[in-house]
């Protein structure tokens, strides 16, 4: 990018923020496009990429700066409103997916002089289709979020998230801007005045903001290869081909999902390999374990109640696998709950599968960057970067093997990362 010589700020905010580039970005955007096949994800990303890159370099920072502050957040409440009042889940029982503002507004409940409003917004923003006057169309994207699991994000943020992030710069203004690093005493204690960390607080909330969270988990990483994916993770290879096959390896346990959630990493696991060997066991807190055993998982799945912090009750499983559970914790506490973990261990056999971002020194994702924010806000903790990963886990006594990175990412997350470990030596 060319930096423009002026000293004319009302001149800067009202020119394209990278006029220079935009032919260049045109024609990268055509020969992605040009290239793109169904089957390819990684083309699909880099035309993604390149077009937002283009619309950056289009807008001017005026344009941007109303963007970022108007539109995006105006987007956000209008969503999570017109999820409340079920709008798209009528919108797809209706014929051809359409529907008038009258029938709308009858059927949600709601004024139709302020749903109007709404859905003006959300067609503005290519969310549905503005077919007639007052009469709207599901599109792909209005269609997905009729789904609680997709939906669960808006109410999600709003209720567990949003209101410690709007208040992130006045606490950091206030605590000289030092880097969050007390989950019991951050950003989300300041702005709710909880006196828990945010896992305990969210748990005890009646408002359903937990059960949105554990559909927001599941469905966050939809797209995505899986760890159990050969562009991902060798599994078969890695983890199978030692448990015997025979009537003994009933016993077996391939693996346990640690603090799995719902359990879609380990449903996803046994759909892709039914007749995997072995074991496998889902662990959780109590009420995650509740709402899992309410859907209807794959029937080999095991569930067992267990916290973490506490001695692994399955001895000699084959691997323990961690999705997003480190990152949630302090170095303190990421230790402990590794600690916990190598008691179940033998050297040379069993392996901690630690499935986490580990961000990237240069040219970091949007994605793994929005989440480090996340995090510091929530919890005081952090997306830690490889270098970082390998000292807490070194200083947990556990060794690295290998870190995986998934091949042909179909996401904007370049840092996924599977991070195989062993017992070290003692
Ligand atoms: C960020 S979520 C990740 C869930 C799942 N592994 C995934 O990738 O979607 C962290 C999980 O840790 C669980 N968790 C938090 N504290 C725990 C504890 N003390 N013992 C066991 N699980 C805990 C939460 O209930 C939640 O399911």
């Amino acid at each position: 990018m060319v930096l423009r010589e002026s000293t004319n700020m009302d001149s800067l905010a009202t020119f394209p923020c990278d006029w220079d580039n935009v032919s260049l970005l045109v024609h990268e955007i055509s020969s992605h496009a040009s290239s793109l096949s169904s089957n390819c994800p990684q083309q699909r990303i880099n035309l993604l990429k390149a077009a937002r890159s283009l619309t950056f370099a289009v807008q001017t920072p005026m344009e941007r700066i109303l963007w970022h502050s108007w539109a995006e957040p105006t987007l956000f409440v209008t969503l999570d409103t017109v999820i409340q009042l079920g709008i798209f889940s009528l919108l797809k029982e209706a014929k051809n997916m359409e529907m008038d503002i009258g029938q709308l507004s009858k059927k949600s409940g709601s004024d139709p002089a302020l749903l109007s409003r709404f859905m003006k917004r959300l067609a503005s923003m290519e969310v549905v289709l503005e077919t007639d006057v007052d009469r709207y169309q599901l599109t792909n994207m209005s269609l997905v979020l009729s789904a609680p699991k997709y939906a669960s994000a808006f109410p999600f943020l709003r209720k567990g998230i949003i209101p410690a992030m709007f208040r992130l710069p006045e606490y950091l203004a206030k605590s000289d801007y030092i880097n969050p690093t007390d989950p019991l005493n951050g950003p989300f204690q300041y702005a709710t005045g909880a006196s828990e960390n945010w896992f305990a607080w969210v748990r005890m909330q009646q408002n359903g903001v937990f059960e949105n969270f554990n559909n927001h988990m599941s469905a966050y990483n939809e797209g995505n290869y899986g760890f159990m994916d050969p562009e991902f993770y060798p599994i078969e290879e890695q983890l199978f081909k030692d448990i015997p096959a025979t009537a003994d390896s009933a016993e077996l346990v391939t693996l346990v999902d640690v603090g799995g959630g719902i359990g879609h990493d380990i449903a996803r696991l046994l759909s892709r390999f039914p007749e995997a060997p072995g074991r496998f066991v889902l662990q959780d807190l109590p009420n995650v374990i509740k709402q899992a055993r309410e859907a209807s998982l794959n029937k080999r799945i095991e569930f067992m109640e267990h916290n973490f912090f506490t001695e692994q009750s399955v001895k000699g499983a084959r691997a323990y696998y961690m999705h997003s559970v480190l990152h949630d914790w302090t170095n303190e506490k990421a230790l402990e709950i590794l600690r916990c973990l190598k008691v179940a261990m033998t050297p040379g056999y069993n392996r901690v599968l630690i499935h986490e971002n580990a961000i990237s020194h240069v040219n970091a994702d949007w994605q793994s960057t929005a989440l480090d924010i996340m995090m510091m806000t929530i919890l005081s903790s952090k997306e830690r970067r490889e270098s970082e990963w390998r000292q807490t886990i070194e200083e947990a006594g556990l060794k690295v093997l290998k870190i995986w990175r998934s091949s042909n990412i179909a996401s904007s997350n370049n840092a996924e990362s599977l991070i195989e470990c062993e017992l070290a030596e003692s």
